[in-house]
């Protein structure tokens, strides 16, 4: 039989026997890696010439944690889910942690989830400085269900043990032992022996020999308890209403502080096996693999292509695009030119970037030495003498094709052949930005978000032409600037703009037939957007809204709504936020307000556009809003899918969750189009079609789908199958 993963036992002539986790990329605990973990305990704790024992992981990484890719076939009954308390209660507590011989485990690189939880149930802990150490099983819509939720309190106190877990994010080695979560670190050529050492001092008696579940020093009395966990259910419901999951780990760290570790344990073993099965916890590891899985791009990334080095990197633009460019640059240690057409812009360029770095210095996220050390990286120049040793090229000019035009011209006079050549446009085609060169193989979009520093998606547009090597280097330069890059097809708005264009088109169209603009922005906030529509236009400004608005009127004049309510305000000089005016009134603090005055602006829209008020419209559900905003963009993500713009729905889940600010807990915009059905979907924009015209018409695609009863992720071939 085909194991995934298992573990080695090997007893040295000390009596000390080395369990190593086996099974890579991260040695994660799958259901064969814990049997056979559970027999190598057995099998040690038996042997007469095993004194104690050292739990490790092989090459450098002690685990990743429970294996995620099993929880799809644990929810789908495919694979049997291990019994409640198989692992907490059987292997962790009652044959780890009460043997009698004692364990240590010694951790370098990974311990997160099961993998730090196996680590917990040791009588000890030694692990390097690199090593990262934490329980971040929130963040895939469960409670850790190894023992976690019991043992962090009792070794690091309550409240940085939720801290840990509702966070999600792990400590390294130092802040670990300062914690008391190890108890010692050493370099890793020194771990093993270090711990072999303290597992045989333990027995020896010259070091303690520590149960972390029946310990109580580092618990908080019982009264200041249940104010940090009252305070951390009012911070759960506040950041996130609409998950579950925090409060039902604040529930089960509770019950041990009141009933006892046992108690708590099994309390966990049952809200584990619950939340495994909930749609947060799918939508959630669905994200996990899909992140993943934007740098898998079938006839690029499967060609066994290496990325080229990229070392130095020019960018054409030091405004606000340019400039973050260049900040998320530098912040990854490659060496930027930035260019700019005169000594004054320049300087505004190159003091965005140190306001940029600065302000990272300001909230104590980066040191004087370190701040120094990268804007050194940043050098300003005027012309392109400097560009004959660059490899990648970021132009970041404004949207003008001509200018564009003439600078890829001069560049390919400037950059050595092998220089990339890209361009951040969001809107022009690229095929017409490289029609004056002859290197249209080497033209490639970065399509940045603002701020580019700080949003973590980067849309890769790739022509017909692009080579499949540049598209290589350049997601490898997107992986180590820390974005997650999706490849797209060259088109009008490419994936994020196209998917948001519907968005606000849907919201003008509902507010020119009754729908109040404040209940809108409320619906679609509740759903779990970060703002609603008109807020986000106010955030942006109108000047934005109306020039992207006017390409997609310009590229699908079939299916845009044209509402002018943006720029009757616009002739008002309300232009957002910017203006302290648009849809809401902004005071000083920029804190927004609904406006009185907005009722005459829409019924001079309305009129515009020749619709009348309908009373069904002005009553509709919260539900039926997120319906009547949100199926237009499914549509729309249809139409991308359909036209090859995207190479998997899952790219489209990842960019809408980065790109737009989808709730990353609903799986994304197609999967949770998926969870209500294509029927569903079809026939409520056919049935709004008829009513409001042929903005809601469903796409051929998600027609065929529907009728199909195939689901709208689902692969051609795949829905075709399922015929
Ligand atoms: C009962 C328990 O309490 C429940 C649990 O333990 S749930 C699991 C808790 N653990 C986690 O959440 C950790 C999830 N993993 C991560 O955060 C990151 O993958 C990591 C920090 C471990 C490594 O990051 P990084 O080095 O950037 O590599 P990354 O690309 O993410 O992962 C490498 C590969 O390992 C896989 N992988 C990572 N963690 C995994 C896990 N726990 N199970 C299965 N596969 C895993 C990834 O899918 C990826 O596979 P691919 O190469 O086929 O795409």
């Amino acid at each position: 039989m085909n194991l995934k993963g298992r573990t080695t036992i090997d007893v040295g002539a000390d009596g000390v026997a080395v369990i190593t986790i086996i099974n890579p990329p991260v040695n994660s605990l799958s259901l064969d890696v814990l049997n056979s973990l559970k027999e190598s305990y057995d099998q040690a704790l038996r042997r007469d010439d095993v004194k104690a024992i050292v739990v490790t992981g092989a090459k450098g990484k002690f685990s990743g944690g429970f294996d995620i890719t099993a929880f799809g076939g644990i929810q789908g009954g495919k694979i049997p889910a291990p019994k409640p308390g198989f692992v907490s209660v059987e292997i962790l507590s009652d044959t780890v942690e009460a043997a009698r011989k004692p364990s240590v485990a010694a951790i370098d690189g990974l311990a997160l989830g099961g993998g730090l939880e196996v680590a917990m149930a040791c009588h000890a802990r030694i692990c390097t400085s690199n090593a990262q150490l934490g329980l971040p099983e929130l963040q895939l819509g469960i409670i850790p269900g190894f023992g976690g939720t019991q043992r962090l309190p009792r070794l690091v106190g309550l409240s940085k043990s939720l801290e840990m877990m509702l966070t999600s994010k792990p400590v390294k080695g130092e802040e670990a032992l300062s914690l008391g979560l190890v108890d010692a670190i050493a370099t890793p050529d020194q771990l093993l022996a270090t711990a072999r050492r303290w597992a045989l001092d333990i027995l020896g008696g010259q070091k303690p020999c520590i149960a972390s579940l029946l310990k109580t020093d580092k618990l908080e009395p019982l009264a200041e308890a249940r104010e940090i966990l009252n305070f951390a259910r009012v911070q759960a419901r506040k950041q996130a209403p609409n998950l579950k999951h925090p409060l039902v780990c604040i529930d089960v760290v509770e019950e041990g502080i009141l009933s006892g570790p046992r108690a708590g344990l099994w309390k966990e073993a049952e809200a584990f096996q619950v939340l495994l099965h909930s749609d947060t916890c799918k939508s959630l590891v669905h994200v996990f693999f899909a992140q993943r899985g934007t740098t898998k791009v079938p006839g690029v990334t499967d060609l066994g292509l290496a990325p080229r080095p990229i070392k130095k990197v020019a960018i054409l633009g030091g405004g606000l695009m340019g400039s973050g460019i260049a900040t998320a640059l530098i912040l990854s240690n490659y060496s930027v030119l930035l260019k700019e057409v005169n000594e004054k812009f320049l300087q505004g360029g190159m003091d965005r970037v140190k306001a940029n770095l600065q302000s990272q210095v300001k909230k104590g996220k980066m040191s004087e030495e370190k701040f120094e050390k990268t804007y050194s990286l940043l050098k300003g120049v005027l012309d392109y003498e400097s560009f004959r040793d660059v490899d990648m090229v970021i132009e970041a000019v404004i949207e003008n094709v001509s200018l564009k035009q003439q600078i890829f011209a001069d560049l390919e006079k400037y950059c050595p052949p092998h220089c990339i050549l890209a361009s951040n446009t969001s809107t022009i085609d690229l095929n017409l930005i490289g029609e004056k060169t002859k290197s249209e193989d080497r033209i490639i979009g970065a399509h940045f978000f603002s701020p580019a520093h700080v949003m973590p998606l980067l849309e890769i547009v790739r022509t017909q032409k692009t080579s499949p090597q540049v598209i290589v280097d350049l997601l490898d330069v997107g992986k180590k600037i820390k974005k997650t890059p999706v490849v797209v097809g060259n088109c009008t708005g490419f994936a994020v703009n196209r998917m948001f264009f519907p968005y606000t088109q849907a919201a003008l169209l509902l507010v020119e037939r009754g729908t109040d603009v404040y209940q809108i922005d409320k619906a679609i906030t509740k759903f779990g957007m970060p703002m609603g529509p008109f807020r986000l236009c106010d955030l942006v400004g109108f000047g934005v809204a109306v020039a992207t608005g006017s390409q997609f009127v310009l590229n699908f004049p079939e299916r845009t709504y044209k509402s002018m309510l943006i720029p009757l305000m616009q002739e008002d000089k309300r232009a957002g936020e910017t203006t302290r005016k648009g849809f809401y009134i902004y005071d000083n603090r920029r804190k927004a307000s609904p406006d009185p005055e907005l009722k005459k602006y829409i019924e001079k829209a309305r009129e515009m556009s020749g619709v009348t008020v309908d009373p069904k419209v002005t009553k509709l559900s919260e539900k039926d809003i997120v319906e009547m905003i949100f199926f237009p963009v499914v549509n729309e993500a249809c139409r991308v899918l359909a036209e090859g713009i995207a190479v998997k729905a899952a790219d489209l889940d990842i960019s809408a969750i980065m790109g737009m600010g989808f709730p990353f807990y609903r799986g994304g915009i197609m999967f949770w189009a998926d969870t209500l059905g294509s029927k569903y979907i079809c026939s409520r924009l056919e049935e709004w079609s008829k009513s409001y015209g042929g903005f809601f018409k469903p796409c051929a695609y998600l027609a065929d789908r529907a009728a199909k009863g195939a689901s709208l992720s689902a692969p051609m071939d795949v829905a075709k199958a399922r015929l």
